[in-house]
């Protein structure tokens, strides 16, 4: 074998394991990375941690040290192995929990953290996952691909800020810890990472979280546009218009003569009354935070436009 692929294969494997790329298996090998993770995340003696894709275990191991038990999924079976083998005969093994399935596909189990460091692949779908978890849990340290970290804590204005920043930031508190080099893992990924802390507001806002993203998905598509612009395209006040024919059909009301003569037409003067009404129509979603946003969707309630 030529040097150079032997040496690309030697850094894809870590205890004779061949890294799957297709899991976003890139194992952190910095010790100082896993203990500066540990130091933000505070865990306590009466902690159960939860961890999402444990790989061979160099984090899970200085976890089980601090917490009351940790409970990790693992969707490979050649870590789940590894990963026993590492706690087996040790006092440690007692504190291990490990469910060998799809973080995705499995119910969360009771915890008070969650540690990860992440497969970047299901960053969105784990991230609200554990944003809709009850009971609340205390905090997650989470690690994720730079961008998407970024993106996360995204403060309107910020050229990142996105509909991902405005969920999050209305289910959770969200600050970026540190940004950790592609260095700190093996085999390196193509991306730089960065770890960010997440506290979920408890109580929640009272806000339908199905409306305050379908509202999301259409201004943010576009998000340096005004609103009055954003609202009046043809795709927007089609859908919108569809969702009004449903609510008024769900609460056995009849539909004015105006919206069956033209329902584009009756939907973009309504839009417009409203928009007008607050000084909303020059807003842009890419500078408006969470109560603006807010605001905008209980006016568009009201009246009976809805986004779900
Ligand atoms: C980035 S590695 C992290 C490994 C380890 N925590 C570390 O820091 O060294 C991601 C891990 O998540 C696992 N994984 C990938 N997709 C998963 C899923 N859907 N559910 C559970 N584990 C998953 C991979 O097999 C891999 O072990």
């Amino acid at each position: 074998m030529p040097k150079e692929s032997k040496e690309k294969n030697k850094d894809n494997r870590t205890q004779g394991i061949q890294f799957d790329k297709g899991f976003g298996q890139h194992i952190l090998k910095n010790p100082l990375v896993i203990d500066a993770i540990l130091n933000k995340a505070a865990i306590r003696s009466t902690d159960v941690v939860l961890e999402i894709g444990p790989g061979t275990g160099n984090m899970t191991i200085k976890m089980l040290a601090l917490a009351k038990k940790v409970i990790a999924i693992e969707v490979d079976p050649r870590m789940v192995v590894e990963l026993k083998k590492r706690v087996q005969g040790t006092p440690l093994a007692s504190k291990l929990e490990i469910i060998h399935q799809d973080a995705l596909k499995v119910e969360l189990p009771f915890f008070d953290l969650c540690v990860a460091n992440l497969p970047y692949q299901i960053s969105s779908p784990i991230t609200f996952k554990l944003l809709a978890h009850r009971p609340f849990f205390r905090c997650a340290v989470l690690m994720y691909q730079r961008e998407f970290a970024l993106r996360i804590c995204a403060q309107p204005g910020d050229p990142l800020y996105s509909r991902l920043s405005a969920n999050c930031q209305l289910l959770a508190k969200c600050n970026h810890l540190m940004k950790v080099s592609k260095n700190s893992f093996r085999p390196p990924p193509k991306v730089e990472s960065s770890i960010i802390r997440i506290e979920p507001l408890n109580p929640p806002p009272p806000v339908n979280f199905a409306e305050w993203d379908g509202l999301g998905r259409l201004i943010f598509s576009r998000k340096n546009k005004t609103l009055s612009a954003q609202f009046k395209t043809k795709k927007t006040l089609q859908l919108l218009a569809d969702n009004y024919r449903t609510t008024l059909s769900l609460r056995n009301e009849k539909l004015s003569e105006d919206f069956v003569k033209s329902p584009e037409d009756f939907i973009k003067n309504k839009i417009t009354q409203i928009l007008d009404k607050d000084d909303l129509g020059e807003k842009r979603s890419g500078k408006m935070d969470n109560d603006d946003l807010l605001k905008l969707l209980t006016l568009m309630n009201k009246n009976q436009i809805h986004f779900n």
